[in-house]
């Protein structure tokens, strides 16, 4: 936190002059306050006149200053939770997928939403008002110390009492507070999961299943929720007291310095106001801490997210052709490092080549094609394109190379145009053009046509030629089909498959179940992991 306050220090700064602009008006009102009632005590009516035109002035200025103070401390409150949501989704983005998958998607949206959100309520608002709290009490005790030093030792000396007596609950309410965030995590996440499988749930009439499930970890939130505020009530209570207390004697000490004719009867006025203010501020001052405090173990939560190491690139050899094409020598793979998917794999994809691979389920056909596409290095053996190791290549560089189409294309809510170009710059000739070839040709001329959410308006075929655009507009030479057709009809199935067996100066590895005469006599070769 005190990073992120340093990094924005000129906003801090701005929000500083302002608070410290009203407390110094709010004093001075109260000044003309006691200066008003002493003119009436004295019965002096042009002094009472221009201490209540004085106070009017206060006023406006304590009011105009107000409005600045509470703009200032929003922006400064939004540019710093927006930073903390940048640095996350910064470093999700330099994610591998396969480190992306180490976590679920719920996850990394709780660490985005609930968790900043949490540090935008609890730490930096919490924080602003500790902040003009200290300012407005070192003003205060200023100014009863001009008054008599006597109030001033007084009010000190209780005031550090006071802010001790909630530190006595800090180490439950971190602890609260962190299994209330945990709790969150494991809502949001399970939320996300049982409302993906929806259509599931409903075809077999068990929708009550996932909302049990749902309420179940929602109702725990909860408990843990009540918890935490049970802890938050009994601070508030113990800093009520201790603030009476306070209140009660600086009175009677004010009271006793004006009956012995030290100050002046009016000051009394101050005095009261003053120790309520600086007793108020110390009470919700060290609620404010706790709260700022019992935070603290989510600000580790996602310095330590920010902070993690990425999965280690390889070297930046960059390849700009297949060259000799993709030979495997002796390639093998397994998860554990003892159990091998397969082993001692000797085969040559030729450079334009089309291929299958196929086995048994669970052989390694998708996790082959995750060494392919350079998302698991640790493979045994060698493999090797355009004449240099697999895993001494960047990924960028890969990711240059090669088109990785699954069952599920993703399809962004957007336009066509928008899920082509995915962000990168191609002109609208070039997206048409790229359309054409993939037989889309219907939305070559209505680029601005709309994609619902996972493109729920176009057929899983659609869906198909929509990636496999992606990668044909980026010039990519090698194309991985990870069963991707596996879900379609055979009509549609085998037209895509045949459009991208028929592309000539592409290499197509596939993994395919169910490989028709059609498809095998189009192929070069077959590459079998169970033999
Ligand atoms: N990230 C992973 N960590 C550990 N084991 C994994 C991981 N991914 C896959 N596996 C395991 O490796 C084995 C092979 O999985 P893979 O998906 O490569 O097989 P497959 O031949 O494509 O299977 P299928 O034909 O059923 O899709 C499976 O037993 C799977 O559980």
């Amino acid at each position: 936190m005190k990073k992120i306050i340093l990094i924005h220090w000129k906003d801090n700064l701005c929000v500083l002059f302002f608070i410290s602009l009203v407390s110094i008006s709010s004093i001075v009102s109260t000044l003309m306050l006691s200066s008003i009632l002493d003119a009436l005590i004295k019965f002096d009516w042009n002094q009472f006149l221009n201490y209540t035109f004085l106070l009017i002035v206060a006023n406006i200025f304590l009011l105009f200053f107000l409005y600045f103070q509470i703009k200032y401390i929003n922006k400064t409150i939004q540019k710093m939770s927006n930073y903390l949501r940048y640095q996350i989704i910064n470093r999700i983005a330099k994610m591998s997928p396969l480190e992306f998958k180490k976590q679920t998607i719920g996850s990394y949206t709780s660490r985005l939403i609930n968790d900043t959100n949490q540090i935008e309520q609890i730490a930096f608002e919490k924080f602003y008002e500790l902040f003009a709290g200290v300012i407005t009490l070192i003003f205060s005790l200023v100014t009863l110390f001009l008054i008599h030093w006597s109030l001033f030792l007084l009010v000190l000396v209780e005031s550090i009492f006071l802010i001790q007596l909630p530190r006595l609950l800090n180490k439950k309410l971190k602890k609260a507070t962190l299994s209330v965030t945990s709790q969150n995590e494991v809502c949001t996440s399970t939320t996300t999961q049982l409302l993906s499988g929806y259509s599931t749930f409903y075809n077999f009439k068990n929708s009550p299943y996932f909302v049990e499930k749902i309420k179940k970890e929602f109702l725990i939130l909860a408990n843990k929720k009540n918890s935490q505020y049970h802890l938050v009530a009994l601070v508030a209570v113990l800093g009520g007291v201790s603030n009476i207390v306070g209140q009660i004697t600086a009175f009677s000490m004010s009271g006793y310095l004006a009956f012995r004719q030290i100050i002046p009867i009016g000051i009394i006025w101050t005095v009261s106001n003053l120790s309520a203010k600086i007793f108020n501020l110390v009470g919700s001052s060290s609620q404010n801490i706790s709260s700022i405090q019992s935070v603290a173990p989510l600000f580790e939560n996602i310095n330590n997210f920010i902070f993690s190491v990425n999965d280690a690139d390889h070297e930046n050899y960059p390849i700009d052709k297949i060259g000799s094409g993709i030979i495997l020598k002796n390639t093998g793979y397994s998860y554990d490092k003892k159990n091998f998917l397969f082993r001692n794999i000797n085969y040559h994809f030729q450079p334009n080549g089309k291929y299958a691979v196929i086995g048994k389920s669970g052989s390694g056909k998708s996790t082959l094609l995750n060494i392919l596409n350079n998302n698991l290095s640790d493979y045994e053996g060698s493999i090797v394109l355009n004449d240099i190791e697999l895993n001494t290549i960047s990924k960028d560089s890969v990711l240059d190379f090669i088109l990785y189409i699954d069952q599920n294309p993703y399809i962004l809510e957007g336009s066509i145009r928008e899920n082509i170009v995915l962000g990168d710059c191609f002109d609208d000739e070039e997206i048409k053009e790229v359309l054409k070839q993939v037989q889309l040709s219907q939305f070559a001329n209505n680029l601005d046509f709309s994609l619902k959410e996972s493109g729920n308006n176009v057929s899983g075929g659609q869906r198909q030629r929509i990636a496999l655009a992606r990668g044909l507009i980026r010039n990519k030479k090698i194309i991985l089909l990870d069963e991707s057709t596996s879900s379609l009809d055979k009509e549609t199935a085998y037209e895509i498959e045949n459009l991208i067996l028929s592309m000539d100066d592409i290499t197509v590895i596939m993994v395919n179940h169910n490989l028709t005469p059609l498809i095998k006599e189009k192929l070069d070769g077959i590459l079998n992991l169970s033999e």
